[in-house]
């Protein structure tokens, strides 16, 4: 996995959102739209905001979550509401191209992970999958020691304990995230940085989830200085 590091959070999320932008028109031009899987957490949010005055071709980039909070469709915890009201309500973005992963509105988590799994197939190729990190080296919502951090042929999970609330969630497994060609992680704060440098050490996909994601074309782990502070 190789590792960019950017100064401080603001350069980590400006150069990402360069990055991103020049990713997504080159993707449209080579064939015709672009997907990405989003990813919720802080930083991951602090990007898409940085995305609203860029030049990007909206009306061809689809969208999906690599994972989400199994809460109802307004709750704030929501990785899909911050996402729209930090970025996808202010640009124009066909509403068809946004597809949210299911919301616990009236379904069960279970039937809410097949529906999603589904909505995964029929979306094809995913182009980049942006993941944040926890500090405990959590990636999307594969919690260290969690069944989907190892191959197992399902592509998304119902989660029912995440040590970190809302406790229910869907996520992506490790084997959806390395179906995509492009796997980029974007971590910020000295308190990740223990986890970053478990993750680059070879560390086992129960100990450290992030550590076991790949892209099949990329994989970037996209760094402030603080959370690249620890040695590797
Ligand atoms: O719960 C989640 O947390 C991670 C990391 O979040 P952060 O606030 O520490 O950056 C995020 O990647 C994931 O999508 C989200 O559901």
């Amino acid at each position: 996995m190789r590792a960019v590091v950017e100064g401080d959070r603001a350069a980590l999320v400006a150069a990402t959102a360069d990055r991103l932008e020049a990713l997504l028109g080159e993707r449209i031009a080579a064939r015709g739209r672009a997907t990405i899987a989003l990813t919720g957490g802080s930083v991951g949010i602090e990007l898409l905001a940085a995305l609203v005055d860029r030049r990007i071709d909206w009306e061809h980039v689809v969208v999906t979550w690599s994972d989400e909070r199994f809460v109802a469709a307004d709750s704030g915890d929501r990785n899909a509401r911050q996402a729209r009201e930090a970025l996808l309500d202010l640009v124009p973005i066909p509403a068809a191209n946004i597809r949210e992963l299911p919301a616990a509105d009236g379904t069960s988590l279970d039937d809410a992970a097949t529906a999603a799994t589904g909505l995964l197939e029929a979306l094809g190729p995913i182009d980049l999958t942006l993941l944040g990190m926890g500090p405990d080296a959590h990636v999307a919502s594969l919690f260290p020691g969690m069944p989907g951090v190892r191959e197992g042929g399902a592509r998304i999970i119902p989660v029912r304990d995440s040590p970190k609330p809302p406790p229910e969630r869907l996520s992506f497994t490790v084997e959806a995230i390395n179906a995509s060609e492009r796997v980029w992680l974007i971590v910020a704060g000295a308190d990740k940085a223990e986890a970053v440098a478990l993750a680059r050490s070879g560390a086992s996909p129960d100990e450290a989830p992030a550590g076991a994601v790949h892209g099949t074309l990329e994989t970037l782990m996209l760094l402030d200085a603080d959370a690249a502070s620890a040695p590797a």
